[in-house]
C-alpha cells in the first residue's frame, strides 16, 4: 500500500468561555477580566418570569417592534404586587425599532412620551425585527465585551424561530443569547474551542449540540453524558438532542458552526 501523506493538524484554537451567570439571582462578583456589557432585546412573545432580572442587568434595552407591547402589558403582570403605572414607568425601554406594523399605537406613544427613540425600518421588508435590532446594538456599542440577551426568541412561530436561530449566524462575533423560559441558545463558532460553564442551580440537565449552518465532519465534547468523538453530524444523521449535562464544564471542538441549548429549570 502507498504511505498516506500525512495529515497536518489542525492549529490550536483560541478558547471561548461561556457563562449563564447573568441569570443568577445574585451574581458572582466579577472576576479580573473587564466588565461585561448587557445589551437586551425584548421580541414579540411573552415575556420569560427572568425579564425584570434581566432588565436590571443590561445597560441597553431595545424592543424589536411588538415586543415593546410585550414590556408595557407582560412587566406589570410579572410584578401584581406592584403598581401597575409605577412599573411601566420603570421599564422603559431605550429603543424601540422594527418595521412597526405589531407595536400598538397607544404603547408607541406613551414610550416616545417618555422619551424612548422610535426607529422605524418599515422601508426594509427583507430583514427581520431582530436583525434591525442587533444590527443597531452592534452599531452603537464597541463590542469588546458585548452581550446581547434575547428575550422570546423560541417558544412560538417556527419560521420566526428560525429567523431568530439565523441571526446568531449572521453575527459569529458577537455573543448573542437567545432565552425562553425552558431554554438558552447560543452558537459555538468552529474558529474556537468552547468551555461552557455550567449553573447547575438554574440551568440543565437536558442539553443540544446541533449543525444547523451544516454537517459537521468532526466534533468532540466532554461533560456530556453522551459524548462526541471525533463523531460527524448533520441532518439525516446524527445531531445531538436529549443529551444530559454531567459536569459544571462542557467543552466542545467542532469542524463546523455549531448551536448549544441547555434546559432552564422551572
Ligand atoms: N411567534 C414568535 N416566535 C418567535 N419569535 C417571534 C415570534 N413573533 C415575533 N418574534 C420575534 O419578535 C420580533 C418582532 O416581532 P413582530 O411580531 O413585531 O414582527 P413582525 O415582523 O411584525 O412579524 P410578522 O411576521 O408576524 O409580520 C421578530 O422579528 C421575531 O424575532
Ligand atoms: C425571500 C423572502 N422571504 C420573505 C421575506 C419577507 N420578510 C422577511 S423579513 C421581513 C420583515 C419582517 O419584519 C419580511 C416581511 C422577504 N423579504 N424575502
Amino acid at each position: 500500500m502507498a504511505p498516506q501523506a500525512p495529515t497536518t493538524p489542525s492549529p490550536p484554537r483560541p478558547m471561548m468561555r461561556h457563562s449563564s451567570a447573568f441569570l443568577l439571582p445574585s451574581p458572582p462578583p466579577a472576576g479580573d477580566g473587564p466588565a461585561t456589557d448587557v445589551a437586551l432585546v425584548v421580541l414579540n412573545q411573552p415575556l420569560p418570569r427572568f425579564a425584570p432580572l434581566l432588565w436590571s442587568r443590561a445597560a441597553v434595552r431595545v424592543c424589536a417592534d411588538g415586543g415593546a407591547n410585550r414590556v408595557f402589558d407582560g412587566m406589570p403582570e410579572l410584578l401584581p404586587d406592584q403598581d401597575p403605572d409605577e412599573v411601566r414607568a420603570r421599564y422603559k425601554p431605550d429603543v424601540i425599532k422594527g418595521d412597526m406594523d405589531s407595536v400598538r399605537p397607544e404603547v408607541k406613544e406613551y414610550y416616545s412620551n417618555m422619551g424612548t427613540r422610535i426607529v422605524d425600518d418599515s422601508h426594509d421588508q427583507d430583514t427581520t425585527d431582530l436583525h434591525k435590532c442587533i444590527t443597531f446594538i452592534v452599531k452603537n456599542s464597541d463590542n469588546s465585551n458585548l452581550c446581547i440577551l434575547v428575550l422570546g426568541a423560541v417558544g412560538g412561530r417556527f419560521d420566526h424561530e428560525m429567523g431568530n436561530i439565523n441571526v446568531l449566524h449572521m453575527f459569529p462575533n458577537i455573543n448573542i443569547v437567545l432565552l425562553s423560559d425552558a431554554c438558552l441558545i447560543f452558537l459555538l463558532p468552529r474558529t474556537h474551542a468552547h468551555e461552557i460553564h455550567i449553573e447547575r442551580s438554574i440551568e440543565g440537565p437536558h442539553c443540544g449540540l446541533i449543525p444547523i449552518s451544516m454537517p459537521s465532519t468532526s466534533t468532540t465534547t466532554t461533560g456530556l453524558r453522551w459524548n462526541l468523538d471525533n463523531t460527524s453530524m448533520n441532518y439525516g444523521g446524527l445531531i445531538s438532542t436529549s443529551n444530559i449535562v454531567e459536569e459544571d464544564k462542557v467543552t466542545v471542538t467542532s469542524e463546523s458552526d455549531l448551536i448549544w441549548t441547555v434546559s432552564l429549570q422551572k
